[in-house]
């Protein structure tokens, strides 16, 4: 295992710990929260560890269940005591960029849906100013190429997202991505509100103060960032 890998590890194996008998937690998507799962997953099978999860995308539903984790639909719980998720970028005051695995919509969702919100990340997520990565974009496939060319006009720098086939990237709601490739970002807030008010958009990956803490692994070890 590479070293970034091993800090995924150790974050989504500290995360475990902060889940307790009965919650409802939900269950990010993606490489770091792969490592939580499977940490939930040996403590329901060693511990009896009793907890209903509900997830962000097919892909964590099937590994979860996999490991014997009962899942539920969103729709079927009233709440959500603690989600758990990665992400791609965060900075410290807690404005971070989701979406790099497609999982964006489910994911907001959920997180809007949740008491509590934890983000598990490798040192390398958290920056000085969030954009570098890009900022996904969640599109219907009816009309997508009028909301790129929008995007182009506004100087977005948009790109469609693509999968290992080659194929335009189709989210679990199948729905098509266009990254914008931005650079690190000054308005966020002005951005996001664009975004999510043109037509044909049905979410962004901007992230802006939807979570209460945000657990690092770094070559020293653990280090928790709590919500300024
Ligand atoms: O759509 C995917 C999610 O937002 C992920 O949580 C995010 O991309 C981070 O994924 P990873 O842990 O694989 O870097």
């Amino acid at each position: 295992m590479n070293q970034q890998d091993s800090l995924k590890q150790l974050v989504g194996q500290t995360a475990a710990k902060l889940v307790k008998n009965g919650m409802i937690v939900g269950l990010g998507t993606g490489s770091t929260v792969r490592f939580l799962v499977d940490a939930l997953g040996k403590r329901v099978q060693e511990e009896g560890l009793a907890i209903t999860g509900v997830t962000t995308s097919n892909r964590t539903t099937a590994q979860a269940t996999s490991l014997g984790i009962k899942i539920v639909d969103l729709d079927d719980v009233d709440h959500v005591d603690l989600t758990i998720d990665g992400a791609d970028e965060v900075d410290r005051d807690f404005y971070g960029i989701k979406g790099g695995g497609g999982a964006l919509l489910w994911e907001k969702i959920v997180n809007d849906a949740s008491t509590n919100n934890v983000w598990i990340v490798d040192q390398s997520k958290v920056v000085d100013r969030i954009g570098a990565f890009g900022v996904p974009v969640e599109v219907i496939p009816f009309g997508a190429s009028k909301v790129f060319a929008k995007f182009e006009h506004q100087g977005y720098q948009p790109q469609w997202r693509t999968d290992e086939a080659g194929q335009l990237y189709r989210t679990d709601e199948n729905n098509y991505i266009i990254d914008l490739k931005l650079g690190p970002l000054t308005d966020l807030l002005a951005l996001a509100e664009d975004l999510i008010n043109t037509v044909g958009v049905v979410e962004h990956g901007l992230f802006l103060n939807r979570v209460n803490q945000v657990i690092v692994g770094n070559e020293t070890g653990i280090t928790t960032l709590t919500a300024p």
